[in-house]
């Protein structure tokens, strides 16, 4: 079959869902990764922790590492305010080109940049060459090596505010080394765990983690 899984997850979503509709996108994406393929996306228990995180917080300014198929971006720009906006980052060109059409599909490429780079030459130019000042928030969805370099790099760069939340998403399967022995260390954040299911498996644990930043800004 010359197409991948995230041609076949795109091409169920432009037949299934209502374009310009957010909400459609993702309930059908769900519907696909129940009924035909999986697909790791942060979704059902994960996405409403997003969810939550999102409607309390009103955050302007949003990254995420890790678009895959733009599944969470959509699920976090849908419920941004007007003028927020949520940067991705993807460094694998093919999840990108299906994750811009997903988010256009949402009618959401107003409010959501999909980037194809890797994700730390995009962070050291976050202030200069994409016009952002603070992150509120930071959703780390990328590879489980990259979260403990990608977050020091976050601090480095002074992104964060005191209240930025940095959401993680596998920090048990497969689990993010180093990641969680740093940021439950570190004076700067204060951090929830949150055991959820995997996402669209029924027996399977995983488990979240929110960090709020209170360092120095
Ligand atoms: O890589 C991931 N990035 C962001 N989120 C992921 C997620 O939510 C789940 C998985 C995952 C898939 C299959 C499995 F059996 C266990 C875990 C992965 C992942 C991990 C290692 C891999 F080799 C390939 C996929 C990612
Ligand atoms: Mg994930």
């Amino acid at each position: 079959k010359g197409t991948t899984r995230e041609q076949r997850a795109l091409k169920y979503l432009k037949e299934h869902a209502r374009q310009g509709d957010p909400d459609s996108v993702l309930e059908t994406f769900d519907e696909f990764c129940r009924t035909q393929e999986w697909a790791m996306n942060a979704a059902e228990e994960k996405g409403d922790i997003l969810d939550e995180i999102v409607r309390e917080l009103q955050p302007t300014t949003c990254l995420e590492l890790g678009t895959y198929c733009g599944y969470s971006a959509v699920r976090i720009a849908r419920n941004l305010s007007p003028s927020a906006r949520l940067i991705t980052i993807e460094v694998n060109p093919d999840y990108a080109a299906v994750a811009r059409e997903v988010v256009k599909l949402a009618g959401l490429q107003d409010k959501i940049e999909v980037i194809n780079l890797d994700s730390a030459d995009v962070i050291r130019e976050l202030k200069t060459k994409y016009d952002v000042t603070k992150l509120d928030l930071v959703f780390l969805d990328h590879w489980k090596y990259l979260y403990i370099r990608d977050i020091k790099l976050i601090e480095e760069e002074k992104l964060l505010k005191k209240g930025s939340v940095v959401f993680a998403d596998n920090v048990i399967i497969p689990g993010a080394p180093g990641y969680l022995e740093y940021i439950r260390g570190s004076k700067n954040y204060k951090s929830t765990f949150y055991s959820v299911h995997f996402e669209y498996m029924d027996d399977m644990k995983d488990g979240v983690e929110k960090s709020v930043y209170i360092g120095d800004e």
